[in-house]
């Protein structure tokens, strides 16, 4: 339970790129007080360590500084820790476990925009978008004549593996463009008819467009392997807004090279930010450099997020955007 001290603001600490902290400043410094990393003289780990006992909230982008066991460890009174993510991967789940730490996250806001390009990749690859812009641009409609045809979007069958936020977004903006919806999740969904499929491979082998929405965690590492991607066969597609090694990427690139596969439009790497040469030739795939839930409009939205969820823990009041059974 927080603590109520009326008389000081309550202390937020924050390890944050400063991008999304102007956005919270304006709003929030009247009501917290924001112990900035980056402002401090000290590293990192004494920062922390200075305030650890004062410090039941931190507030973190854990792409650029993971939630380790060995952070946590610097702050011993952690109760809630709120990530400017959707993806908890470059968290320690089984230390903030283990120490009853609270997390909330920002996918409500982020599931929109990763949707979003989710949708973009997937039409870029079927319409060859941005082949065909490469084409104009490069003076080939004039001097080799007409660029070569895409495929319908209309009618496919499209396996989203993942039907959290993200997912469930995608299947609504792809239910508009008259696709047919089949999914893979952790547990079949009551709340909607499309058909589940437990087995992912099954999924691919029933779909046109696979499309990657889930987390990455130890089950769902290389989860896409090269019997998925042959079961989804010369004709399939794969879109990836979930994290780079849920697919194997070896696999994946040789599959395209190869034809095994039709095409891919990929915003998260193995190993970011280096991407496979491989793809750079391949006028079948569209590379986006992990940039899905990021618009320059997010950070309104984000913060409030983070304020209301600041605001619900230091009133006792339910977080907005908890992530429960971790
Ligand atoms: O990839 C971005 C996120 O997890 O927020």
């Amino acid at each position: 339970m927080a603590q109520d001290n009326p008389t000081q603001p309550h202390q937020v600490l924050l390890l944050l790129p400063n991008h999304c902290f102007t956005a919270l400043e304006s709003k929030a410094s009247h009501k917290f007080h924001f112990l900035k990393a980056w402002d401090s003289p000290l590293p990192q780990a004494q920062f922390l360590k200075s305030h650890a006992t004062s410090s039941q909230v931190l507030l973190s982008f854990p792409k650029e500084t993971p939630i380790t066991a060995q952070l946590l460890q610097l702050l011993p009174s952690l109760k809630l820790l709120i990530t400017i993510s959707a993806g908890l991967d470059r968290v320690d789940l089984a230390a903030c476990r283990a120490r009853g730490v609270r997390i909330a996250n920002s996918s409500p806001i982020f599931a929109g925009d990763a949707a979003d390009m989710a949708v973009g990749l997937f039409l870029d690859v079927m319409r060859k978008i941005s082949a065909a812009n490469r084409y104009v641009r490069d003076g080939f409609w004039v001097s080799r004549g007409d660029f070569v045809l895409g495929s319908k979007v209309g009618g496919k069958r499209v396996g989203i593996v993942g039907l959290g936020h993200i997912g469930l977004q995608v299947a609504k903006r792809l239910e508009a463009f008259d696709c047919k919806i089949l999914y893979n999740s952790r547990k079949e969904k009551p709340s909607v008819s499309y058909p589940f499929y437990s087995d992912v491979c099954e999924l691919a082998a029933n779909s046109d467009v696979l499309i990657i929405c889930c987390a990455l965690t130890a089950q769902t590492r290389h989860m896409i392997n090269k019997k998925v991607l042959l079961a989804l066969g010369r004709e399939g597609v794969i879109v990836n807004v979930g994290r780079g090694a849920i697919i194997d990427e070896k696999e994946m690139v040789q599959c395209l090279v190869q034809g095994e596969i039709k095409g891919a439009g990929l915003d998260v790497f193995e190993n970011e930010p280096q991407v496979p040469k491989e793809l750079f030739g391949l006028d079948n795939v569209v590379l986006s450099p992990h940039k899905a839930v990021l618009t320059a409009d997010c950070f309104t939205d984000v913060t409030d997020l983070a304020m209301a969820n600041l605001e619900a823990f230091f009133s006792n009041k339910p977080l907005l955007s908890e992530v429960v059974n971790y």
